[in-house]
Parts: C-alpha cells; sequence; structure tokens
C-alpha cells in the first residue's frame, strides 16, 4: 500500500493532479448537464423551463443539503426526450473527463427519472452506449454505464426498471443505488440487489453520504456492494473504519458535493485525508460536476488546495481509482504504469 513516489517540488502540484491518469468511478450522467445545455435542449424540444435564463438558472445552484439539489437536478433532466439528447449530453461529458486526463469512467445513469416521464428504456441506454462507444473510438477513452434504481421510489418499480433494461444488459456493467439517502435504507432494495447479482452484474450503492453508518454496514452486509459511493460518514464507526481498511472496500468520494450539498462546512475540513491516512481505499470523483462547481481535476485542485496534501497522496488517490475500476487486472496494471510514467517525468523535472 506504500508505493515508493518520486520527490515531486510542491510547485508542480497543480499540473501533476491535472496530468496524472485517473479514472472516474462516481459522476451522474444527468449532473454534467450544464444550464447552456440545458436550455439548448429545452428549445430543441419545445419544453418550458421555470428559469428565465441560464444565469437564473445558474442563480438557484444553492443547495442546503442533498434533497434541495435532488428536487433541481431532477426538473433539469425534463429537457432530456430523444436519444441524441442522452447521446449529446454524454459526449460533452466525455469531452470534458478527456480532458482532466481521465483515462476510464464508470457513469451512473437513472433510467426512472426519464422512463416516468414516457421516455423509452432503449432511448436511453442507447444514446448514452454510443456516446460511450464513439468517444472510446475518437478519443481513446475506456467508458462504462452503471444503472441506478432511485432509492426514494419503491423497490418493485427498481425490479421493474431492471427488468425492461434486460434486453440491453451487454450495454452496462452494472447496478447502483443513488437519489434520497435519509428514510430510504439498504435494506429496502435486497430482492433487487440479489437478482442483479444472478445476472452477474457489479453492485455499488450510495451510502454514509448524509445517511448513518448503519446505511453502509447495509450496503456491505445486505446488497452485497463491491463500492461505497461517498462513504465519508463511516468516520462515525470505528469497527466499521477497521472492516473498511481490512477489505480494502473503496470508497468513491466527492469533495465538491460535500461542500456544496453541507455534508462539510469547509474544504479545509473534509475527512479525506484522514480517511486515506487511516488506509481506506479513498478516491476523488465530481458526481454531479455542472451543479457542484467542478469536474474532476476541480475537485483534486481545490481538496489538495485546501488540505495541503502532496505528490504522495496524489499517487495513492489516482492509484485506488485505477484500482478499484470494474476493469481486467491487465488493464489496470497497463494505466498504473503510465502513472508512474507521469511522475517520473515530474520528478525529473525537478
Ligand atoms: N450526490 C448524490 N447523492 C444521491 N443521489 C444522487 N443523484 C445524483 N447525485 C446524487
Ligand atoms: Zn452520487
Amino acid at each position: 500500500m506504500n508505493h515508493s513516489v518520486p520527490q515531486i517540488e510542491a510547485s508542480s502540484l497543480p499540473q501533476l493532479l491535472r496530468a496524472m491518469p485517473k479514472a472516474e468511478l462516481h459522476m451522474h450522467i444527468e449532473g454534467s448537464l450544464e444550464p447552456e445545455l440545458i436550455f439548448a435542449l429545452a428549445e430543441r424540444n419545445s419544453v418550458k423551463l421555470p428559469y428565465a435564463s441560464v444565469e437564473a438558472l445558474r442563480a438557484a445552484y444553492a443547495f442546503t443539503d442533498l434533497q434541495s439539489f435532488l428536487d433541481i437536478y431532477y426538473a433539469g433532466a425534463s429537457v432530456l426526450l430523444h436519444e441524441q439528447d442522452f447521446y449529446d449530453m454524454a459526449r460533452a461529458y466525455l469531452n470534458r473527463a478527456v480532458a482532466d486526463n481521465v483515462v476510464h469512467t464508470e457513469i451512473f445513469f437513472d433510467p426512472q427519472t426519464h422512463t416516468e416521464r414516457g421516455v423509452s428504456m432503449e432511448t436511453v441506454i442507447n444514446g448514452l452506449y454510443r456516446a460511450c462507444r464513439d468517444a472510446q473510438i475518437e478519443q481513446g477513452i475506456s467508458a462504462s454505464l452503471i444503472l441506478s434504481f432511485l432509492r426514494h421510489l419503491s423497490e418493485e418499480s427498481a425490479l421493474q426498471t431492471l427488468e425492461a433494461a434486460l434486453p440491453l444488459r451487454d450495454r452496462f456493467i452494472g447496478v447502483g443505488l443513488d437519489s434520497s439517502e435519509v428514510g430510504n435504507p439498504p435494506e429496502k432494495f435486497a430482492r433487487v440487489f440479489a437478482r442483479s447479482r444472478e445476472l452477474g452484474l457489479h453492485l455499488v450503492a450510495h451510502a454514509g453520504e448524509e445517511g448513518p453508518p448503519a446505511y453502509i454496514w447495509g450496503a456491505l452486509d445486505t446488497l452485497g456492494v463491491e463500492r461505497i459511493d461517498h462513504g465519508v460518514q463511516s468516520e462515525k464507526d470505528e469497527q466499521l473504519m477497521q472492516r473498511l481498511v481490512k477489505e480494502q472496500i473503496p470508497l468513491t468520494v466527492c469533495p465538491l458535493s460535500n461542500l456544496k450539498l453541507c455534508v462539510v462546512d469547509d474544504l479545509a475540513d473534509h475527512n479525506l485525508p484522514r480517511l486515506l491516512k487511516a488506509g481506506l481505499k479513498v478516491m476523488i470523483n465530481s458526481d454531479d460536476p455542472a451543479y457542484f462547481g467542478g469536474y474532476v481535476n476541480e475537485n483534486y485542485t481545490q481538496l489538495f488546495a485546501a488540505t495541503g496534501m502532496g505528490a504522495l497522496e496524489a499517487y495513492q488517490l489516482a492509484r485506488n481509482s485505477l484500482e478499484a475500476s470494474f476493469v481486467s487486472d491487465a488493464q489496470k496494471a497497463e494505466w498504473i504504469a503510465r502513472l508512474d510514467e507521469t511522475f517520473a517525468q515530474f520528478a525529473a523535472k525537478v
């Protein structure tokens, strides 16, 4: 776990954070819809928005908690109607990811947000999948999809969603669980996760964003997830911390999200440096970059500036992101070799 990382000038750190190859394992594609694209799609699809302008919409992005964000986030997604809309949204995100030296991304999508409005499952998945495939061919970025269930809806709805997606089973690699956490514990979704496991899908779930450590235990023990999305509340439970370290369960942490949703008051107080130091397999992600003030590199640079972390932590976080991804060991090894090369190049500049 302790890798030997070459000496790198502190002044090179922002450049290194941007240049290092990394994976993004926690981002919601609907959360990458920039206000400009929301307005462009509203016009293209003749959807009436309750905001007069891009500026007025952006001004509404002052959140007090997760729910206050989700209300606006679901309203923003109402402009997505056609396969091309889903394609354009995903290509816009993938362009940003390429610019941030993301070599691999595992993208959440919320089908129920769209199927409940009458958009078909095929429209959603085909648009997103085609964007991932074209970006891979044209830009070399690897991208996979994770179908996420909305936990404020019933398990029956999640089961129906999974069944509706099965004809397109080869177009997504796993399932997740998101939306309003408190009051919707993981146990509510035990059957749909069991069915997903039978289907050979990867399993992840949001837990311990606002909710208690008990939800992280539930996600691990009842749902059998391989990664925890967020998980920042794990620090409140020493036994849970020990388990997360022992089993090296990845936590996909999202610092700017935690700041904007008031999970933390100040980035300088974010617990990621402590979690990393305690030996947890944490990494940095953007969650909903269009709403929280930045894509993945902005999350790295702002958190590092606020907390004083250095090159050693940068290496470990990027490496954790690659190791925690759902790709082959051979692919991981190739990207880790590229990460090592990047660090060696920066060390040579000293
Ligand atoms: N941060 C978050 N937590 C839960 N559900 C979400 N859906 C989109 N972003 C989310
Ligand atoms: Zn999330």
